[in-house]
C-alpha cells in the first residue's frame, strides 16, 4: 500500500514486502512519515494534528467501535477491514510514544 507509483503499473515498493514483513513495512513507513512529514500524507497529519495526540486516540477510539459493531453484524470482510484500520492507528500511536514493534513483540512474548 505505501509508495504508490501513481498507476503507472510498474511494481510498487510495497509489492516487494512478503505478508509476514508487511507489519515492519508499515512501521518504518509510519516512521518515515513522522521524519519527513510530506505534505498530502493523513499519517504525517496525525503527527501534526491540532488536536495533538489526542487526535489518534480518538481514531482508536473509532476504529475499535466500529471493529466491534462489524463483529456484532457477523461482516468478516468488514471485520477485517476495520481491525486493519485499528491496527494502524496502533502502530501511529506506538511511534507518536516513541514506542516500536520490538516494544510490542516483547510484551506478547513475555505473556507465550
Ligand atoms: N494502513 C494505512 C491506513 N489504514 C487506515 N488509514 C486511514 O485511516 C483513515 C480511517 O478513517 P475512517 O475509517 O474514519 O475513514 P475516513 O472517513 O476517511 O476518516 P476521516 O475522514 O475521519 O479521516 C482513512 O483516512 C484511511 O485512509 C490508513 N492510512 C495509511 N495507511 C498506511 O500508511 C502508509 C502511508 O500512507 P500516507 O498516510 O498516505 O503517508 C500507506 O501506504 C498505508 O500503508
Amino acid at each position: 500500500m505505501s509508495d504508490d507509483d501513481g498507476g503507472s503499473g510498474e511494481p510498487t515498493e510495497s509489492d516487494a514486502v512478503a505478508d509476514e514483513e508487511v507489519l515492519d513495512a508499515l512501521f518504518a513507513t509510519i516512521e518515515d512519515r513522522k521524519e519527513r512529514l510530506p505534505e498530502g500524507s493523513y499519517t504525517a497529519s496525525l503527527f501534526t494534528h491540532e488536536k495533538g495526540e489526542n487526535a489518534v486516540l480518538e481514531k482508536i477510539g473509532e476504529e475499535a467501535t466500529e471493529t466491534i459493531l462489524a463483529a456484532k453484524d457477523d461482516d468478516d470482510e468488514e471485520l477485517r477491514a476495520e481491525a486493519a484500520d485499528l491496527v494502524y492507528h496502533l502502530l501511529v500511536l506506538f511511534a507518536r510514544k516513541d514506542l516500536d514493534l520490538a516494544d510490542l513483540r516483547g510484551e506478547l512474548r513475555e505473556r507465550f
